[in-house]
């Protein structure tokens, strides 16, 4: 596993083996609110089309991550590039045009519209009207939600109600998708479903990184994780790897 210094570097924060530049390139990025320093020195390359776990203790500054890499958050200092170009101040929507996407927790389907009109809005936005009936349908078979299209979304289940989220952050076909405790509330089964629905998006090229608490959803991608800690990379390696480290154990309380 790398510990922080080792991790430090772009050549050590790649996994073993590849060349290819990261598609995401965090360096050294701080982000201060007043007094309290969310990101302090964070750095994180993301290699692309990788599944890139997120986790860490309550206010270890993973949403801030998020939101630094989206543009909704400036850092303070510190450098962001994406497929190698410098990304830090570019605004939100230049950042969505280029490829990111992101599901944050708190976003939710209108639950008193269709299916159909919640992926219609996103959709418009990228494609011609007459295109939108075949994006809806292929977002859906993604997310196994085919022929729900006239359901209104008050009428699906917790999980569905999630998937359709993020079929709404996938309507701009982007290289990364962000996505923020997607399994938060969940059953195990619909965890188990999101995992699968995860991986079906990178096996289609998707770059995904994750922001998890949930030990299980994390096991079950076996992707290459970053644990954060005081808003700083505390430790990064294959999820075997973190849940044995006993530093990583100890700032989660045994959690692991
Ligand atoms: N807009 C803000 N104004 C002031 N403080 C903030 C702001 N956003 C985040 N913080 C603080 O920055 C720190 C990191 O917050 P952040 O939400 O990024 O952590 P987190 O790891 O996502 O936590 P959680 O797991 O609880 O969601 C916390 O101390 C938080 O209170």
């Amino acid at each position: 596993m790398n510990a922080v210094p080792r991790a430090q570097g772009l050549a050590a924060a790649q996994p073993a083996g590849t060349a290819a530049p990261p598609i995401l390139d965090v360096r050294d990025v701080h982000k201060v609110f007043g007094g309290i320093r969310a990101l302090n020195g964070l750095s994180i390359a993301i290699a692309d089309g990788e599944i890139h776990c997120v986790l860490g203790p309550n206010g270890a500054g993973k949403s801030t991550f998020f939101k630094t890499l989206m543009g909704t958050d400036r850092p303070t200092s510190g450098t962001i590039h994406y497929r190698g170009s410098d990304i830090t101040r570019l605004p939100a929507f230049r950042r969505a045009r280029l490829g990111l996407s992101v599901k944050f927790q708190n976003i939710r389907a209108f639950s008193d519209l269709t299916v159909y009109q919640n992926l219609f809005v996103p959709l418009r936005r990228h494609h011609g009207v007459g295109e939108i009936p075949g994006r809806v349908a292929a977002l859906l078979a993604r997310i196994g939600l085919s022929g729900t299209e006239t359901r209104l979304v008050k009428e699906l289940s917790h999980g569905q109600q999630q998937w359709l989220a993020i079929a709404m952050a996938m309507a701009s076909d982007p290289t990364v998708l962000l996505l923020d405790e997607p399994t938060a509330g969940m059953s195990v089964e619909e965890t188990d479903k999101s995992a699968a629905i995860i991986r079906d998006l990178n096996a289609h090229g998707v770059t995904i990184v994750v922001i998890e608490h949930d030990m299980t959803f994390i096991r079950a991608l076996a992707a290459r994780t970053s644990v954060l800690h005081y808003g700083k990379l505390f430790a990064q390696g294959s999820f075997d790897e973190i849940a044995a480290d006993a530093d990583v154990r100890r700032i989660y309380l045994g959690s692991l």
